[in-house]
C-alpha cells in the first residue's frame, strides 16, 4: 500500500484493507512467566504505512493465500491461520481469495505478521458478516500472536501482560524515520537470551509517558548483531534513536515530515526503511469504519459489491495508504 491511496474496492469483489505497521515507542520487561513469556509494559502506535490486503469473497469456503512467502509455507502464514480460525469460530460457508502486497521487513519489530493476522480477522469478519465483536476477535487474535489484539482494538495504546491488557491513550503523532539494517531478529531469540534484562520495575502509565522513553532490549540486540549496532551508530549521529520491539529496525522521531525526509536521503543504501507518521487510530479501523457507513458487502444486493454502487470510502487526508 505504500505511496498509493487505498481504494476500500479495487474491482468488482475485491476489497483491499490497509494492514499498518506499529513502533513500541518504549518497551521495558518486568519478568518472566513461568509459562516462559514474559510480562511487559509497552506503549504501540501505529503508522501510516505498511501492508496491504486485497480480499475477494469465494462461496465455496476456500481460503487461498497469494503470493507465498519465501521460506513460510501458506498453512503457517498468520493470515490463513486467522481466516481459518474465523471460518471455525463462526461456522461460515464463504471463504477469500487473499492476495497479500508485503512491504513490511520480517523480523522487523514493526508487527507485519500480527497487523496481517488482524487484518484477516476484522476484514473477513466485515466481508463475511460474521459479526464477531471487537473483544471476541482480539482473543481469537492473542492465540496468533501476543500483538495481534493491540491491531485487532486499532487504537494506540500502554499494553501490559503479554499485550493482552490495554490503556488506550494518545502521544504525539510524530513522524518517523524507521530503518532496517541487514538482519531480521527472531522474538523468540531475544526472550531466550540470557543476559536480557527481565526485571524492570512496573511503572504507572502517567509515570512511564513522563520519563525518557527506552527498550529494554535494545543493549542485548546490540550487542548480539553488530548490525544493528552500526545502523544505532550512524542514526545517533544524527538524532536519538530507539529500537521498535525487539528489532531489528531502529527508529528516530521528527515534529515535521521534510525533518525526516532529509535524514532519510541521507543513509547509507545497505540500510532499508522508510518515513511514516504515527497514528493513534490505525488507519484499517478508519477505513473500516467508513466502509461500515456505506453498506454492507452481502446484505445489500449484487450491486452493493459493484464498485460504481458502493462509493469509495475516503481515505484520511494525511494518510499515505
Ligand atoms: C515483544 C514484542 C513487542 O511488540 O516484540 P516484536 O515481535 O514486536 O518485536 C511482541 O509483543 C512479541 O509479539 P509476537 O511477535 O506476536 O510474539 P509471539 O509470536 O507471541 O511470541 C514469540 C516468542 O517470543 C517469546 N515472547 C513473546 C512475547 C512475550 N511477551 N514474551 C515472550 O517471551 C515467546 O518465547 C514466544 O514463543
Ligand atoms: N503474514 C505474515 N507476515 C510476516 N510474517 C509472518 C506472516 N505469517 C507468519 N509470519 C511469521 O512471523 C514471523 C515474525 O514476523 P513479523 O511480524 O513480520 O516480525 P516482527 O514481529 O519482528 O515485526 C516471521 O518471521 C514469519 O515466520
Amino acid at each position: 500500500m505504500k505511496n498509493q491511496p487505498s481504494a476500500a474496492v479495487l474491482t468488482e469483489n475485491t476489497f483491499s484493507f490497509p494492514s499498518p505497521a506499529k513502533l513500541n515507542l518504549f518497551l521495558y520487561i518486568n519478568a518472566k512467566r513461568p509459562d516462559n513469556y514474559h510480562e511487559l509494559q509497552t506503549l504501540f502506535q501505529f503508522l501510516d504505512y505498511g501492508d496491504q490486503l486485497d480480499i475477494r469473497l469465494r462461496s465455496d469456503g476456500e481460503i487461498r493465500l497469494s503470493p507465498a512467502i519465501e521460506g513460510l509455507k501458506n498453512e503457517d502464514n498468520l493470515i490463513y491461520r486467522a481466516a481459518k480460525i474465523l471460518q471455525q469460530a463462526t461456522a461460515t460457508s464463504y471463504g477469500a481469495d487473499i492476495h497479500l502486497h508485503k512491504v513490511l521487513p520480517m523480523g522487523g519489530g514493526v508487527g507485519g505478521g500480527s497487523s496481517n493476522a488482524a487484518t484477516a480477522l476484522l476484514a473477513l469478519n466485515y466481508l463475511w458478516q460474521t459479526h464477531l465483536p471487537i473483544s471476541k476477535l482480539a482473543r481469537l487474535g492473542l492465540s496468533l500472536g501476543a500483538d495481534v489484539p493491540i491491531f485487532i482494538h486499532g487504537k494506540a495504546a500502554f499494553a501490559e501482560g503479554v499485550g493482552e491488557k490495554i490503556t488506550y491513550c494518545e502521544p504525539p503523532e510524530k513522524w518517523f524515520v524507521v530503518l532496517k539494517p541487514e538482519v531480521a531478529i527472531s522474538t523468540r531469540d531475544i526472550f531466550l537470551a540470557p543476559d536480557l534484562p527481565r526485571n524492570t520495575p512496573k511503572k504507572s502509565l502517567t509515570q512511564r509517558l513522563n520519563e525518557q522513553y527506552a527498550n529494554d532490549c535494545e543493549k542485548i540486540v546490540r550487542k548480539h548483531y553488530p548490525e544493528v549496532e552500526e545502523l544505532f551508530n550512524w542514526l545517533l549521529k544524527y538524532a536519538p534513536a530507539r529500537l521498535t520491539g525487539t528489532g531489528a529496525c531502529v527508529f528516530a522521531e521528527f515534529d515535521n515530515e521534510q525533518s525526516a525526509r532529509n535524514l532519510f536521503n541521507m543513509k547509507p543504501q545497505k540500510f532499508s526503511g522508510f518515513v511514516a507518521r504515527g497514528q493513534n487510530i490505525s488507519p484499517l479501523h478508519i477505513m473500516l469504519q467508513n466502509l461500515m457507513q456505506a453498506q454492507s458487502p452481502l446484505t445489500d444486493g449484487a450491486d452493493s459489491l459493484n464498485p460504481n454502487h458502493n462509493p469509495t470510502p475516503e481515505v484520511p487526508k494525511h494518510a499515505r495508504y
